[in-house]
C-alpha cells in the first residue's frame, strides 16, 4: 500500500474505513476503504461477497473496483474515486432537488440495477450512503451484501438497511430476490423528492407500521404471500388506509409517483423490474434502454425447485437464476468491443495483490490465477446525460419474528410518539455477521429526532 498516498478519510462504514488517496505512480485519485476485520488468508479474502460480486461487474454505474491488496493480514479494497453520497447531498440542502435531477440520478441507478440483476446478482442493500456520485454521474457502491440471485435459500444471515428492507425480508421469507433492490429504490426515489426517508421505522415492527401507513395495509388480492408470512411469525398488520403519494411528495409529478408507487409494492411480483423502471413514462424524455435488456424482461427462468412450493411466487418477470449467457445479444444496439480478462494474483512479500483492471466472465467460478478470458464490454447507452454506477449490510434476523410477533400493531398502538423530521437522516446498517460487526455506537445527528442508524 505504500504505492498510495493518504490524502483524508472520507467515509467511515460498518465494515471499513475508506479514505481518499493518491496513487504515487500515476498521479490517479482513488479511494481506499480497509476492513475493520483482519484477513489471514488470500482464499478469505477472494470469497468475500464483495470481491466476488465487484470482480464480475464493468458498468459506468457501478463503482469501480481497482484492486484488492492483503497486506499485513489487512484487506483493502481500491476504488475509484466518487465526490460524495447521495446522503451527503441531500443532508443539508434547503431546496429540493428538480425533477430532472431526481431522474437522471434514478435512471442511471436503474441502468446500473438493470445490469446486476442480469449478471445474475441482487445488492440487497440499496440506500442513500450506498450511491455515489460525481457530478452527473452517479454510480452504485457497497457490494459487501451482494448475493447471487440463483443462490441457496433461505437467505437468513443478513438483510438491508431498515429504511429501505423490502417488506418480504421484514416479513421474514426465506425467498427473495431483485425486487427488493426496487423496493429500495421506490424508498430512495421519494426520498430525493422529499429529503426525508418515506419509511423511517425506529424497530422492524415499526417499520412495517411505517409503510402501512403510507401505502396502506396489504389485502389478501394485494399480497396473499405475504399474509402467509405474517400469520407464519404471528405477525397481525395494523390495518391502516395509507395515504394519497401525491400529497406526501407533492414536488413529484404524476409519472413519478405511479413509479414510485409501483416500485413500493407490497408484492414483490408486482413491482417493476429495473429495465421495466426504464421504460416508464417517469423516464420518457431519457433517450435509450439497450433493446438487449428491453427484451430481456420477458424472459422467465423456472426458479429452481428449492424456491418453488410453500411460498412458491408466480413471478414471471423476475429472473430467479442467473442468466446463462451475459453476453448482449446481437441486436444490443451500441458497439460492443471485447475486452481481454487477465485476473492477477501476485505474491509480493506480506502483499498479495488482486489487479481489477480485466474481469472474469460471469458466472465463471475459475480460481482467480492466470484465468484469461473475454467478455463483451458494457457500452452506456448515447444520452445526454453521463451514466456511471456499489454498498450492503447484513444482520441475523433470528430474533426478528420474535420481535414482530410479539408487537401487535394496531392503529395507534405502538407507534413511536416522534414524529419524521422533514430533514434526510444517515441510514446505517446492520451487520449480523457478529465477527463482522464492530459494535458502531448509535450516531445522533444534531437537531434531528431520529439517528439514521437504523439497526435492527
Ligand atoms: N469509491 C468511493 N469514493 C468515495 N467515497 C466512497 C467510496 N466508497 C465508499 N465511500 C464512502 O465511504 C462510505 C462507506 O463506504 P461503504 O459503504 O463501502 O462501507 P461499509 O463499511 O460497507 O458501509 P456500510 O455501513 O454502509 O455497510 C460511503 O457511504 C461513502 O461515503
Amino acid at each position: 500500500m505504500e504505492r498510495y498516498k493518504i490524502i483524508n478519510e472520507v467515509g467511515n462504514g460498518t465494515f471499513g474505513n475508506v479514505w481518499r488517496a493518491l496513487n504515487k505512480q500515476t498521479g490517479e485519485v482513488v479511494a481506499i476503504k480497509k476492513m475493520k476485520k483482519n484477513y489471514y488468508s488470500w482464499e478469505e479474502c477472494i470469497n468475500l461477497r464483495e470481491v466476488k460480486s465487484l470482480r464480475k461487474m464493468n458498468h459506468p454505474n457501478i463503482v469501480k473496483l481497482k484492486e484488492v491488496v492483503r497486506e499485513n493480514d489487512f484487506l483493502y479494497f481500491v476504488f475509484e474515486y466518487m465526490d460524495c453520497n447521495l446522503y451527503q447531498l441531500m443532508k443539508d440542502r434547503a431546496k429540493l432537488f428538480s425533477e430532472s435531477e431526481v431522474r437522471n440520478w434514478c435512471f442511471q441507478v436503474f441502468q446500473g440495477l438493470a445490469y446486476i440483476h442480469r449478471r445474475g446478482y441482487f445488492h440487497r442493500d440499496l440506500k442513500p450512503e450506498n450511491l455515489l456520485v460525481s457530478q452527473d454521474i452517479i454510480k452504485i457502491a457497497d457490494f459487501g451484501l451482494a448475493r447471487e440471485i440463483n443462490s441457496q435459500p433461505p437467505f437468513t444471515e443478513y438483510v438491508s438497511t431498515r429504511w429501505y428492507r423490502a417488506p418480504e425480508i421484514l416479513l421474514q421469507s426465506p425467498i427473495y430476490g431483485p425486487a427488493v433492490d426496487m423496493w429500495a429504490m421506490g424508498a430512495i426515489m421519494a426520498e430525493l423528492f422529499s429529503l426525508r426517508p418515506l419509511f423511517p421505522g425506529s424497530s422492524e415492527a415499526d417499520e412495517i407500521y411505517k409503510i402501512c401507513s403510507v401505502i396502506g395495509t396489504p389485502s389478501k388480492r394485494e399480497w396473499a404471500q405475504g399474509l402467509q408470512l405474517a400469520s407464519a411469525i404471528n405477525y397481525q398488520f395494523p390495518q391502516i388506509a395509507g395515504v394519497d403519494l401525491a400529497l406526501l411528495i407533492p414536488s413529484a409529478s404524476e409519472d413519478a409517483i405511479s413509479l414510485i408507487t409501483s416500485l413500493c409494492s407490497w408484492d414483490p411480483c408486482k413491482r417493476p423490474t429495473a429495465v421495466d423502471a426504464l421504460q416508464h413514462p417517469f423516464f420518457q424524455s431519457c433517450f435509450y434502454v439497450p433493446p438487449s435488456l428491453r427484451t430481456k424482461t420477458a424472459v422467465a427462468k423456472t426458479p429452481p425447485a428449492v424456491m418453488r412450493g410453500a411460498l412458491e411466487q408466480k413471478c414471471d418477470k423476475w429472473s430467479f437464476g442467473s442468466l446463462p449467457n451475459p453476453k448482449p445479444s446481437s441486436n444490443f444496439s451500441t458497439v460492443t468491443s471485447k475486452v481481454p480478462i487477465n485476473t492477477v494474483t501476485r505474491v509480493t512479500g506480506v502483499q498479495r495483490r488482486l489487479d481489477m483492471n480485466y474481469q472474469e466472465p460471469m458466472g465463471s467460478d475459475k480460481s482467480l490465477k492466470g484465468s484469461v478470458n473475454q467478455q463483451p464490454k458494457y457500452r452506456p447507452p448515447v444520452r445526454n446525460v453521463p451514466m456511471v454506477g456499489s454498498g450492503v449490510t447484513t444482520r441475523a434476523i433470528s430474533d426478528a419474528a420474535e420481535k414482530l410477533a410479539n408487537v401487535s400493531i394496531g392503529s395507534g398502538r405502538g407507534r413511536p410518539t416522534k414524529q419524521p423530521v422533514f430533514k434526510p437522516m444517515k441510514a446505517g446498517g446492520w451487520h449480523g455477521q457478529h465477527d463482522l460487526f464492530h459494535g458502531r455506537s448509535q450516531e445522533l445527528l444534531p437537531g434531528r429526532s431520529y439517528s439514521r442508524k437504523v439497526a435492527g
